[in-house]
């Protein structure tokens, strides 16, 4: 595969700004999610539009399985509203997602190593020629689709014959994107796509999230890392415990605010505090409260 612009710090120069955001494909008004007597998720509104990338960040806990799970339609929202297009829905499996255009990539992707990338593609939706009962495998087809569509999307592998196995990590996530968005993905959930790869391939994945965005596809893009986020983000939606703590567009927000609000504000300054008292550990680099409290004009929740 040739990776061009491979460098994390292209992703930002990708970034589409100051054009309107599209009609919200999906959003969850008041949502939230109970595990029994766990409230996992609580009165979360969040809004997906078509061609933004919305970015949900949180520390470990916060949220974020809960929330991709039931916006991909693993599990149902058990308080508020979750909306498609405008009309209210309750999906009974991922299933039901998909075919309303919303599609999950996870990071332990759904890919079988030791099959060539192009049957990868096709997994699951294989193209056949013929009628039945002499019905075969088109591969002619999905070996030239495959190809074109990863091209489209910036990607060009040498060989599509090669194991999908032998993929590096960032590699693997394009050909899920690139799949997702051929087979009809308007929305594009990424559960923490750059959270097991190194600066360049994480700076793939992210000129590919720029990409999909391009294309006019809503990104909700999950990750703990503020600096990925802010590369390609639009809109930046921060969950703590459950709830969510702040909500906030890109014109609205630094990357040092967003970089404190996931650090967790009140808590790194008492952490600081504490830090200080123990002998041989470096609390400088840390901000304090005084830093920590800069996040004034940005709607809490809102
Ligand atoms: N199936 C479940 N049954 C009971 N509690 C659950 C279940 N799934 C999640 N929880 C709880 O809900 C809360 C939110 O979990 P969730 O997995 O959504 O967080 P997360 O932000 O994705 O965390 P991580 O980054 O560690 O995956 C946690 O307190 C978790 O223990």
């Amino acid at each position: 595969m040739t990776e061009e612009g491979s460098d994390a710090t292209e992703g930002a120069a990708v970034r589409k700004a100051g054009t309107a955001p599209g009609p919200p494909v999906a959003e969850l008004r008041g949502a939230g999610k109970s595990y029994g007597t766990v409230r996992a998720l609580h009165g979360v509104d969040l809004t997906v539009p078509a061609g933004r990338v919305t970015c949900v960040l949180g520390d470990n806990g916060a949220g974020k399985s809960t929330l991709i799970k039931i916006v991909s339609g693993l599990h149902r929202h058990t308080e508020g509203s979750f909306l498609v297009d405008g009309t209210p829905v309750r999906f009974d499996s991922p299933r039901d997602a998909l075919d309303r255009g919303i599609a999950a990539v996870y990071q332990d992707l759904a890919t079988v190593p030791l099959m060539p990338v192009w049957r990868n593609f096709f997994l699951g939706s294989e193209l056949t020629r013929g009628p039945w009962p002499v019905r075969r495998l088109d591969i002619a087809r999905m070996k030239e689709t495959a190809d074109r569509e990863l091209r489209d999307m910036g990607i060009v592998l040498d060989d599509l014959e090669q194991p999908v196995g032998t993929l590096s990590g960032g590699q693997r996530q394009c050909v899920a994107i690139a799949r997702a968005v051929h087979f009809g993905a308007r929305v594009l959930i990424l559960d923490e796509p750059t959270a097991a790869l190194g600066v360049r391939q994480s700076g793939v994945v992210l000129k590919y999230i720029a990409a999909a965005r391009e294309r006019g596809l809503g990104v909700v893009f999950i990750t703990h890392n503020p600096h990925h986020a802010y590369m390609v983000g639009d809109h930046f939606a921060v969950l703590r415990l459950g709830t969510l703590e702040l909500s906030a567009g890109r014109d609205e927000i630094t990357l040092e605010e967003l970089t404190n609000h996931m650090a967790g504000g009140a808590e790194l300054a008492a952490l600081k505090h504490e830090l200080a008292q123990v002998r041989g550990v470096d609390v400088h680099g840390l901000p304090g409260a005084a830093e920590l409290g800069g996040t004034a004009g940005v709607t809490p929740g809102g």
